[in-house]
This record gives C-alpha cells, sequence and structure tokens, in this order.
C-alpha cells in the first residue's frame, strides 16, 4: 500500500498507516484506539461521579465503588491499547455537544457523566469481542452494576435534596401554574408537589411534565399529590399519599426504593405509623384551617411541637401558613413549611419565597427528633 491511498482528509492529511501493516493489522490497530479511547471515557465519567460522591455526598462507601470500578477499568487499559492512542490523528476531539458546555445542575452532571460511562462501556463490550471475550464480559458485568450505582446514588442525591429542603411548595390549578412555579424556583425554592384534584388525565399528564422538566432545570425535587401511576409516567421523584390513598407498601413497591414517598399526618399515631411503613417525610398539619382543604379539622401548633420533638423523618408543618403567621410555626418547632396560597396566590412569587426561606433557614433550630442529622 502506498502512502497516499492512506491520506485521510478528516484528519488533515494525518496518515493513518503505512506500510508494512497488513489490513488485520490495521484493522487491529482501530479496535485498540476504539477500546483505548472508550477506557479512557469510562474512567473520566467515573471519576467525575467519585468526586461527588466523596465531597458532596460525604459517602465514601459509593466513592470507594466508584474507585474499584476504575481500578477495573485500569486493569483492561493494557499498554498495547495504550500504545495505540493517536491523539493528533482523532477527528473527533473537538467535538462537543452545547449541552457539554453547560449543565443546570449536580443532577444533569451527574445524569450526563453517567450516561457517558454507560455508552462507552457498552461500545467495549462489543469491541473487545474482537481483542479479549473476557474483557467484554467483564464490562457487561460492570454496566449492570453502574447503572444500579445510578440509581442508588440518585436516590442519595433526592434524600439529600429533600433534607436540605425547607419550603415545599403545593401547586393548585390556574392559568399561571408555570409561571408561578419557576418564578418561585428562581427564588430559591427546591421541593414542588403538583397536585390537582379536578383536571382531565390529559391536562394533569402534560402539566406534570412540563413541570417535571422545570423543576429538574432548576434542580429541584418534583412530586406527584395522589397519582403513582403518573408520577412513573413522567419519570417523577416521587409521590404525596394522604391517609386516603395508597399504602406506603404498595407504593414503595411500584415506586422501587430511590424515590421518595410523602405521607400526611395529623396526630402523632399517624406520624409513627407513616416513619414505620418507609416514608421519607410526613406533611404535618393541617397547622390552621384553610379553605385549600376545606373541612379538615386543624391539628394546630401542639402538633408542630410534638413532631418538633418526636419525628425522626423530614417533616413539613401544612395548612394555612402565611408570611404573617410563618413565625408562630417556626417558633412551634418547624424548620420547614409547606404552603399553597401564599405561594400559588402571591404577586410575587420569588420574593415571598425569598422571605419563606430566610425566616426558616434564619431561626433553624436543632433537629432534636432526627434520628440521622
Ligand atoms: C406536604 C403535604 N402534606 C399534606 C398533603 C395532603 O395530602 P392528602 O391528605 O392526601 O390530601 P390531598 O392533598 O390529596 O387533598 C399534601 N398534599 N402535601
Ligand atoms: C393540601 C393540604 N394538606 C393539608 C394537610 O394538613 O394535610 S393542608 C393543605 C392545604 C394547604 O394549603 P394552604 O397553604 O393554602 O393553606
Ligand atoms: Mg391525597
Amino acid at each position: 500500500m502506498k502512502e497516499a491511498d492512506c491520506y485521510d482528509k478528516s484528519t488533515n492529511g494525518v496518515v493513518v498507516m503505512v506500510e508494512p501493516y497488513s489490513q488485520t493489522e490495521q484493522i487491529q490497530q482501530v479496535v485498540y484506539r476504539i477500546l483505548d479511547a472508550n477506557l479512557d471515557r469510562a474512567r473520566e465519567g467515573l471519576r467525575i461521579i467519585e468526586e461527588w460522591c466523596r465531597f458532596g455526598l460525604n459517602n465514601a462507601q459509593l466513592a470507594a465503588q466508584c474507585k474499584k470500578e476504575r481500578q477495573e477499568i485500569a486493569h483492561w487499559h493494557t499498554a498495547e491499547l495504550r500504545a495505540a492512542r493517536n491523539t493528533p490523528g482523532d477527528p473527533g476531539t473537538d467535538l462537543t455537544h452545547p449541552q457539554e458546555e453547560q449543565r443546570t445542575s449536580i443532577k444533569s452532571l451527574l445524569q450526563a457523566n453517567f450516561c457517558r460511562v454507560q455508552e462507552a462501556l457498552r461500545v467495549l463490550e462489543e469491541y473487545s469481542k474482537l481483542y479479549n471475550p473476557n474483557m467484554g464480559k467483564a464490562c457487561k458485568q460492570m454496566r449492570y452494576r453502574i447503572y444500579t450505582l445510578e440509581s442508588t446514588l440518585m436516590g442519595r442525591h433526592r434524600q439529600q435534596l429533600l433534607l436540605r429542603s425547607r419550603l415545599y411548595l403545593v401547586t393548585s390549578p390556574g392559568d399561571k401554574l408555570l409561571e408561578t412555579v419557576e418564578a418561585a424556583l428562581k427564588g430559591g425554592l427546591t421541593l414542588v408537589q403538583y397536585r390537582d384534584k379536578t383536571a382531565d388525565d390529559t391536562v394533569r399528564l402534560q402539566q406534570a411534565k412540563k413541570l417535571r422538566q422545570l423543576c429538574h432545570d432548576y434542580g429541584a425535587i418534583f412530586l406527584v399529590n395522589d397519582r403513582l401511576d403518573l408520577a412513573l409516567a413522567v419519570d417523577a421523584d416521587g409521590v404525596h399519599l394522604g391517609q386516603q390513598d395508597l399504602p406506603i407498601a404498595i407504593a414503595r413497591e411500584l415506586l422501587g426504593p430511590h424515590r421518595l414517598i410523602g405521607r400526611s399526618t395529623t396526630k402523632a399515631a399517624e406520624m409513627q405509623a407513616a416513619i414505620a411503613e418507609g416514608a421519607d417525610y410526613v406533611g404535618v398539619g393541617p397547622v390552621y384551617e384553610t379553605p385549600t382543604k376545606e373541612g379538615k379539622a386543624a391539628a394546630g401548633l401542639e402538633y408542630v411541637s410534638y413532631a418538633a420533638k418526636n419525628c425522626s423523618i423530614p417533616w413539613f408543618a401544612i395548612g394555612g401558613i402565611d408570611p404573617n403567621n410563618v413565625n408562630e410555626v417556626i417558633d412551634a418547632g418547624a424548620n420547614r413549611v409547606a404552603v399553597v396560597r401564599s405561594l400559588m396566590q402571591a404577586e410575587q412569587p420569588t420574593l415571598v419565597t425569598q422571605f419563606f426561606l430566610s425566616q426558616l433557614i434564619s431561626r433553624m433550630k436543632p433537629e432534636l427528633g432526627m434520628s440521622y442529622v
């Protein structure tokens, strides 16, 4: 083969291969380059995920798991594969997607890197069949372990965000639904529940999809009230269930271990049952009677004080809470509150969100009842 035959315009004239390599050897070198590049991609993606496990989640076990996977990748990254590297001749090094340049949240950064690792492992799985079938099998096993790691890590990420969330917006229907939620997100809101007791399912589905996207763009948790099917359909972060809704055990079975389940409670026995059944958080209320939940008697500030002393999971005081009485609720022991009208009917939801958050954060008390803080 003459040198000119190997001229490749896409590499700006960098000669890929010259004599004395046979065609078989040339293909082998290409396979080696693919394996080398994808071993690097998988390792780099894992390192990015590992840093979040270590510094973001403080989770030594998850960080160690990432490290172990990186070591396995290093084991397969042999000298002959590294020797095939030809970075200047790689037309793919300049190719980036606009989304790679900008991530809107830790969640999207993590998801993008999980995707990168899984794609790289899939490529390795296929091409290593031409190199070392055992490596192919190992990459397949690793890809499954990475799927499990992703769902565990995303679950932890949700839990952590829930723990940090001080204000919870439960939506009500209206023309300005998305606009209002976005304004509150701009004010620092990190937890949203879609609640619409009357709309058709077609409308609910459409709205829930849009809200989920919006919340995730802002790095906030998105939950669906009552409807497990809708939560699953839009890939929500979980559901909120009242005493008359599905049992937590059934919801857990359908949602899996990593999505969030919230439960409404009005008294101590309901709270203790919700904790025992595995709820991730509870609603504590109604603190005051409210037209949003007409006919439900107030549980009062005494129940808020009970929660402050006895609730071992995150809890949100709810019902009739507004900027004028929120300090009374905080004084009774609440560090987290949930509201409907105060934000959905606010003229300036961003400012109201900021006000609630400033009060809740500056007057926060130690979480006596919490079992894991
Ligand atoms: C955070 C939070 N707490 C309580 C409720 C009320 O749930 P439920 O009793 O099921 O009543 P509906 O909201 O379904 O009318 C809630 N939604 N969110
Ligand atoms: C949806 C809901 N659940 C409650 C409970 O106590 O379980 S109170 C409530 C409505 C809260 O609305 P607002 O902030 O407008 O008073
Ligand atoms: Mg309900």
